[in-house]
């Protein structure tokens, strides 16, 4: 019924503050804000463009083209990948040639697969390219740099001469992705003025002599370290959105257990949906809280690199290729079990969920496919494990390390299942488990004659121990979180409830890695799990207050399942006749088609 909230007995379940629990969740960042920047950015691409010309051009150079994109004047496609190379930057084959008779540089695309391909807004909108392309000087190739082109005029909107654009095709099913102009680009010799290469890292003078960069040249990649801190954050929103809607459905569901005519149960009772649910809230929670960490470690970079300190460069660009790549691999998949955990309705486009996964799992491919970045984890492990010799004591997220050989006497003191809810017992065993796997690969790296035949031999592994690392990072940033001051009432128990819950199900999910290493007994396995079940009773009154803390609208989740009142099957019947199908009640075709079978005579008594 209308007006009645079906979730009611729900919600007066709760035993925290829920108005804190919405501040904690949002920190310092509003969804409605993000979901406009995230719509507008899936419309266009102003998310890349702008902060790459913020890190590539000289002072001079955002002068000239910041006002004009910051006011749509100029409408921006960040133009790295191409039809042959995404993941190795270093491969990208565009060409750009620099002519001192004309003081320009020449674009050009020298073969298919030069092509670029994918970059958001380029195929149809797209005004401008931020082209990456390799800078040519009297035959000498000094590696790929930034050029801003115009592709098409400002006046009908037409591409230039030397242009060809255009989109790439419509994109995994009917996501809204597809509202996305990815697009194709070959240039021709396409002659832009010299001062249209970024030179805020490395200039190019009249002359045609090559000043390189004389801060690292890892800084030309700072778009994508940029973006990838807000994809972690990105990744708390979607899980978050999907928890919320499974949920609410999984209190209103209701299958199977009436008794003398008692009320079936609801399926969140079920603990198998509970042992599916739970660590997935637990997880939108954690993947926030270490995005809010991530964010604050960016900021304090960008800090250092005005004053010329690049010493936390490499850990940032570790951290965020990592929790990029874990982030959005436990978003997309969870997002795909909160499907599976609405049954049959799950699968209706009026559930919200098949959309936003369609629109979320690009998230493990774009601004670095998951497995290169925790590979790029992996050799920030090793080198860091390589210089402990040499007296290097590790800091911050690699700190623990420092503590290798300590941590190979580790092992677990667990007695008792509610040992495990002590924060230093958790960190404690991840540290060692992340310790033991990278220790393990460096030592089986260090039987290899050639370091980068052994990198690729163990690439399975390393990618093992890279994980490992970013786990640990995520459980200890929930810990940290709970060691602030967090007001209202049972708000720090519950987030304390979740800590574990999130940390216990890592555990015995990658069992295997903590017996392996020996950190852990299986008895201590098996307590690990016990004391989980307990965790999930424990969540289980709280479920609807915890996910209505996220503070989503109807309208923002738009999915009849995770509707705030519970209303559910009225709704999902109404929807349901909004589809054009039930305009008619004859089918288009059915006379043409159908009709002349059902009228054809049986022949010898068989259809
Ligand atoms: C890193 C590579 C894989 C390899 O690079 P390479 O140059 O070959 O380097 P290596 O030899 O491996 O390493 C050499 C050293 O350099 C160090 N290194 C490497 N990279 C970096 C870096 N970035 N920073 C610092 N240091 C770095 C490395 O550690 C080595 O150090 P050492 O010598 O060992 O000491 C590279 O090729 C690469 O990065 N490949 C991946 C390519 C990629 O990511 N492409 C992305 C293209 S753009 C794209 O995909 C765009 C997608 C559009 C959709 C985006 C949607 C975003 C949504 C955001 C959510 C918004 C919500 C709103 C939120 C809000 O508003 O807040
Ligand atoms: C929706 C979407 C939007 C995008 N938007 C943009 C954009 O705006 N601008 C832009 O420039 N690009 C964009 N991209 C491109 C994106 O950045 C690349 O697709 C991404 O970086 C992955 O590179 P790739 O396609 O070359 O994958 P590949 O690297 O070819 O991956 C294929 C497989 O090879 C594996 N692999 C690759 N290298 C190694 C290795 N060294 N060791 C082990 N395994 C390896 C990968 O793990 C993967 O399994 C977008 C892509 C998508 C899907």
């Amino acid at each position: 019924m209308e007006g009645v909230d079906h979730l009611a007995h729900e919600r007066n379940k709760a035993q925290f503050d829920v108005a804190v629990m919405k501040a904690v969740w949002a920190g310092s960042r509003d969804a409605y804000e993000l979901f406009h920047r995230f719509s507008r950015l899936v419309a266009n691409d102003p998310e890349m463009f702008i902060p790459a010309i913020k890190a590539q051009a000289t002072e001079e150079q955002q002068k000239q083209w910041l006002p004009l994109a910051n006011k749509m004047k100029i409408i921006g496609s960040y133009t790295q990948t191409e039809l042959g190379h995404g993941s190795n930057v270093r491969g990208l084959e565009t060409t750009a040639t620099f002519d001192p008779k004309t003081d320009e540089f020449v674009l050009n695309s020298p073969t298919l697969t030069a092509t670029k391909w994918w970059p958001g807004g380029l195929g149809k909108i797209a005004t401008h390219a931020l082209a990456h392309a390799r800078l040519i000087i009297d035959d000498k190739d000094y590696g790929v740099h930034g050029f801003l082109v115009q592709l098409r005029s400002l006046d009908d909107h037409l591409t230039l001469p030397g242009i060809t654009i255009g989109d790439i095709g419509m994109k995994y099913g009917s996501g809204a992705y597809n509202t996305m102009d990815n697009g194709s680009l070959i240039f021709d010799h396409v002659r832009i003025p010299r001062n249209q290469m970024l030179m805020r890292l490395s200039q190019v003078t009249r002359e045609g002599k090559y000043v390189p960069s004389n801060v690292p040249r890892q800084l030309s990649y700072g778009t994508m370290v940029y973006v990838r801190q807000k994809i972690v954050f990105d990744a708390s929103i979607a899980l978050s959105r999907a928890v919320c809607i499974s949920t609410r459905y999984s209190a209103v569901r209701r299958q199977f257990g009436s008794h003398n005519g008692s009320p079936e149960t609801q399926v969140i009772d079920y603990k198998t949906q509970q042992a599916r649910l739970f660590p997935l809230l637990a997880s939108a929670y954690a993947i926030r809280f270490v995005s809010e960490w991530l964010n604050s470690f960016y900021k304090d970079l960008l800090q250092r690199l005005e004053a010329k300190d690049f010493s936390t460069l490499p850990e940032a660009h570790a951290c965020t290729a990592g929790l990029k790549s874990i982030t959005t691999s436990v978003a997309a998949d969870g997002i795909e079990e909160c499907r599976k955990l609405c049954g049959g309705h799950g699968y209706l486009t009026s559930s919200g969920l098949p959309e936003l996964s369609a629109v979320y799992i690009p998230a493990c491919t774009y601004e670095g496919d998951n497995v290169v970045m925790l590979l790029q984890v992996a050799r920030y492990l090793m080198k860091t494990i390589s210089q402990l010799k040499s007296g290097n004591k590790p800091v911050g997220t690699t700190a623990y390390l420092g503590r290798a050989e300590q941590l190979m006497q580790y092992h677990s003191d667990v007695l008792r299942a509610e040992d495990w809810l002590k924060p230093n017992v958790v960190v404690e065993a991840f540290e060692a488990r992340a310790a033991r796997m990278s220790m393990a690969c460096a030592q089986n790296l260090s039987k290899f004659n050639n370091p980068e035949d052994g990198f690729q031999e163990l690439s399975a592994d390393l990618v093992e121990a890279a994980t490992a690392h970013c786990q640990l990072i995520i459980v200890s940033k929930f810990i940290e979180k709970l060691q602030q001051d967090i007001p209202g009432k049972g708000v720090k128990e519950q987030l304390g409830v979740l800590r574990s819950i999130y940390a216990l199900f890592l555990l015995h999910k990658h069992i295997g890695d903590f017996l392996s290493t020996d950190c852990i007994t299986p008895k201590q396995g098996y307590l690990a799990n016990e004391q989980l079940r307990s965790l999930y009773s424990q969540v289980r009154p709280n479920a609807i207050a915890l996910v209505d803390a996220f503070n989503y609208t109807d309208h923002f989740l738009s999915s009849v399942l995770g509707r705030y009142d519970g209303n559910v099957y009225p709704k999902l019947y109404e929807e349901a006749w909004k589809d054009p199908l039930n305009d008619t009640s004859i089918p288009d075709g059915f006379h043409e088609y159908v009709q002349p079978m059902l009228k054809q005579p049986l022949h010898h008594g068989r259809l």
